[in-house]
């Protein structure tokens, strides 16, 4: 265990226990908005108090009227540079908000912003406990032990700490064939759906907006099972390809009910059922709260395969970090 990241956390977390807490804010953009609102989905089930995921600029621009010295803003930025991010920190910092930042860069702005800083690591040398999604789930868990004690939250915890990586790798090696099949058979595809509910469905947006419109330029969208039969499933037709996610929680009746219409009329569905991974290790009772992790993964195996069949380094950028926007 990293003993940097544990104090780090340790110190965040008594600092939301120090306080009255009103509301907590969950502030970002792109993929670390999407890495963060599997979290707030957590609070939400688990806790009485509201929580929000916005995106940074909309969080400085809409300006919520509950944010004040009661709430809590839990902002993320793996570069660490993005302007707005940074702004939305020292936004929620001016209205007294107790703030917790995480990155993968130590001493970036968006670091010198925030009250309390989460330091990840990342790349693929990185344990899953101590990279973006361990580190915060192990913030999520351990504010829940600590202003609600409860042994399945320090099993939630436990179960990060000792067995998530080991899950990512099992569950990686046993879904390689079908990812590298993915990247063959769908390496022509001009759009790519995703679609999913619940936790899962920020997975679902991140790998539309990231993998495949950002670092493919392969067009997409994101579609939210229950809203699939409220316009999306219109355009279902043979050749239109779905990459549905199947969650393994209270929300799968309305992935099951999107997975059945759609399997009607798409020839191209690839699932990623959570019942079907390996959670060996991971405490039962929040199976759930882990499968989108698993998911998330799988689906980036699947987008190293796509990228690695179609010529197009998963780097590959053309306005991102290239000029002023
Ligand atoms: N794929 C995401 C982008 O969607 C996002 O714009 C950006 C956010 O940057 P950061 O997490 O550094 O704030 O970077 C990631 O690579």
């Amino acid at each position: 265990m990293n003993q940097e990241h544990a104090q780090q956390l340790k110190a965040a977390i008594e600092a939301v226990k120090s306080r009255e807490i009103g509301n907590i804010y969950f502030v970002a953009c792109g993929g670390s908005m999407a890495t963060l609102t599997p979290a707030q989905y957590i609070l939400d089930r688990e806790i009485d108090i509201p929580s929000a995921v916005y995106s940074s600029n909309e969080f400085i621009l809409r300006s919520p009227k509950a944010l004040n010295d009661k709430s809590v803003v839990i902002s993320c930025s793996h570069s660490g540079n993005t302007p707005e991010t940074v702004e939305a920190t020292e936004f929620a910092r001016s209205k007294g908000a107790l703030t917790i930042s995480l990155s993968h860069l130590v001493d970036s702005p968006l670091w010198n912003a925030a009250e309390y800083r989460l330091h990840y690591d990342w790349g693929t040398e990185a344990r899953a406990e101590e990279n973006n999604y361990g580190i915060l789930y192990r913030l999520i868990f351990g504010i829940l032990n600590t202003l609600y004690p409860n042994e399945k939250y320090a099993r939630a915890v436990a179960s990060v700490e000792t067995s998530l990586h080991d899950v990512f790798e099992r569950n990686k090696a046993n879904t390689l064939e079908a990812a590298k099949a993915f990247g063959s058979d769908y390496k022509r595809e001009p759009i790519i759906y995703t679609m999913a509910s619940g936790i899962n469905y920020s997975l679902a947006y991140s790998f539309a907006i990231c993998l495949l419109q950002e670092m493919q330029w392969i067009h997409s969208s994101a579609i939210h099972a229950g809203e699939y039969f409220h316009g999306p499933f219109e355009v279902t037709d043979y050749d239109v390809p779905f990459i549905i996610i199947k969650g393994i929680g209270e929300t799968r009746l309305m992935d099951d009910r999107a997975h059945d219409f759609c399997q009607k009329f798409s020839d191209k569905i690839v699932l990623i059922d959570a019942e079907t991974f390996d959670m060996e290790g991971i405490s039962a009772e929040v199976r759930n709260y882990f499968a989108n992790l698993v998911a998330g993964v799988v689906l980036r195996q699947y987008a190293q395969y796509l990228s690695e069949f179609r010529g197009h380094p998963l780097s590959v950028r053309r306005y991102m970090w290239k000029m002023d926007y």
